[in-house]
């Protein structure tokens, strides 16, 4: 079975004078044991989608579509099944732990609490699994006594990762899990999510604004632009030879991990992305798009299917080589 299914997904938030739209009819699905990687600038509505998939999102928000978790749909759950499946069917590793981590309680103690929550292990087991879950995300079992500010960055991230993964969920969701540390530490972080998830067939959705990042841990990828998925298809192929011109623009501006050819400063893309409250006529895409036509104005282009697996919506991607 799909672990998880997002169909038509739409969130807009209350502001001010109206409602702006942060994510707009986004659908994907992501098997037991596969990798998917949401990438795009700042505002593009990552985080969204993210505190939407578990229903984590503020008052102020207002949510459409349909998301299923092992089959479950999580719109409509009761508020007692959500509890039940938030951190044990699926849980989600924030970015920049401090600020998830309570400061004023040893870490152990906050590892143990989904784990008593849920009753995953009785309770005279639960130091031992707490003890076995630090040494899983390769901390010293005596860390367990230590406060959030006795660890380094690193360290936190390692932290949440044991928690994520205290319960055993099927579903993990990193929203941006190393973008606060340095690059050797992120290095590591990565490995230890890719053989943790990798080795116990977890299905993984992250999220990043940095490409090589994902290109380098996912097995496929989502470009999102504007509240839209605008580019999804295998992980390498859409860094190497994006289709949509948005997509390409984004992968033009990193370096590729391990491509010496490619170490360069990253370029930044011309212009900014759109208010969400005030979008573009058409492609929304278009005011910065370097191959615009004067259709663009007048189509909001879908995703088109195109070979090798993939999709664009780009108008002229569909004239070209849509399937
Ligand atoms: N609580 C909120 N109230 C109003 N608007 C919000 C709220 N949270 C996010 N937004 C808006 O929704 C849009 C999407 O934001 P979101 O945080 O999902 O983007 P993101 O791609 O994750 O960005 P970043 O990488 O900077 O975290 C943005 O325009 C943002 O300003």
């Amino acid at each position: 079975m799909t672990l998880l299914e997002v169909e038509d997904l739409t969130v807009s938030y209350r502001i001010a004078g109206g409602e702006a739209p942060a994510v707009r009819g986004v659908s994907f699905s992501l098997d037991p044991g596969s990798k998917l990687g949401v990438a795009g600038e700042s505002g593009c509505g990552k985080s969204t989608v993210a505190l939407a998939l578990l229903r984590l999102l503020p008052k102020t928000a207002r949510i459409g579509g349909s998301i299923r978790v092992d089959g479950e749909d999580v719109i409509g759950m009761r508020w007692g099944r959500l509890r039940a499946v938030r951190w044990a069917g699926a849980s989600i590793v924030f970015q920049g732990a401090m600020h998830s981590l309570n400061a004023v309680r040893r870490v152990g103690d906050q590892i143990a609490e989904p784990i008593l929550l849920h009753g995953t292990a009785p309770r005279s087991e639960v130091p031992e699994r707490v003890g076995t879950l630090l040494e899983r995300v390769g901390l010293p079992r005596w860390r367990s006594r230590s406060y959030p500010h006795e660890l380094s960055g690193g360290q936190r991230q390692r932290v949440m990762i044991a928690m994520a993964l205290a319960c055993e969920p099927k579903l993990i969701v990193a929203d941006e899990p190393t973008t606060a540390l340095d690059v050797m530490i992120q290095a590591q972080i990565l490995r230890l999510i890719d053989e943790l998830v990798g080795g116990q067939g977890i299905g993984m959705l992250m999220i990043s604004h940095d490409l090589a990042v994902l290109a380098d841990t996912c097995d496929r990828l989502a470009v999102m632009y504007a509240g839209r998925i605008v580019e999804e298809g295998p992980a390498a192929a859409v860094v190497a030879d994006a289709r949509h011109p948005y997509g390409a623009a984004l992968s033009a501006a990193f370096p590729k991990i391990g491509d010496p050819a490619s170490r360069r400063a990253p370029r930044g893309l011309p212009g900014d992305p759109p208010d969400p409250a005030d979008l573009p006529q058409g492609c929304s895409f278009r005011p910065r798009c370097p191959v615009a036509e004067e259709r663009c104005a007048e189509v909001d282009p879908v995703l088109y299917p195109v070979p090798g697996g993939r999709s664009a919506a780009c108008v002229k991607v569909r004239a070209e080589e849509a399937v």
